[in-house]
């Protein structure tokens, strides 16, 4: 199954894509200037994960990976109050695509370990996510560097994503 993983740069995007792969925080993250992608095994599903940098003048790029995707997971951090509106209007964009209509949504909310990070029920408001009614989304409260409810959330893609693949018209 194929899933995009986009958000905000630094929300943490390169960090869980390796978490999940060899169960370890990477050392250290740089940017990401393109993609990276990876196989993730996940029960008797394999993910394959593209995660896209997230800087602003590279999101343009982003709109070249939305074809063939089954997935798109949002990484959010939770702790960037200052961009969190931002994040929802960088999310409204991904979804309003004609290459991503019916596509569901995944939302993390990284960075719990931060703080003062923002809770679900916060960024789901400042978000406006309920105003997305045309498709699934869910969003979980997660980090990156624990591990803490990141499979939650592979479970919620595994039986939300699957569908959309038989039931999606070409
Ligand atoms: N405390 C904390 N730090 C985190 C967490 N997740 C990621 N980070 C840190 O946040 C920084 C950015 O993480 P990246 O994974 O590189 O972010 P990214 O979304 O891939 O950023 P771009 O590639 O620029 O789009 C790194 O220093 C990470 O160690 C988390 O859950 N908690
Ligand atoms: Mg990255």
């Amino acid at each position: 199954m194929r899933l995009l993983m986009l958000g905000l740069d630094c929300a943490g995007k390169t960090t869980i894509l390796y978490k999940l792969k060899n169960g370890e925080k990477p050392q250290s993250t740089v940017p990401t200037v393109g993609f990276n992608v990876e196989v993730v095994q996940f029960r008797k599903v394999k993910f394959n994960v593209w995660d896209v940098g997230g800087q602003d003048k590279i999101r343009p790029l982003w709109r070249h990976y939305y074809a063939g995707s089954q997935g798109l997971v949002f990484i959010v951090d939770s702790s960037d109050d200052k961009r969190i509106e931002e994040a929802g209007q960088e999310l409204f964009k991904v979804i309003q695509d004609q290459d991503m209509a019916n596509i569901n949504v995944l939302i993390l909310a990284n960075k719990q370990d931060m703080e003062g990070a923002l809770n679900v029920a916060d960024i789901k408001e400042r978000m406006k996510l309920d105003s997305i009614k045309d498709r699934e989304w869910c969003i979980f409260p997660c980090c990156a560097v624990t591990g803490e409810g990141l499979e939650d959330g592979l479970n919620w893609l595994d039986s939300h994503c699957s569908e959309v693949k038989t039931s999606k018209k070409k």
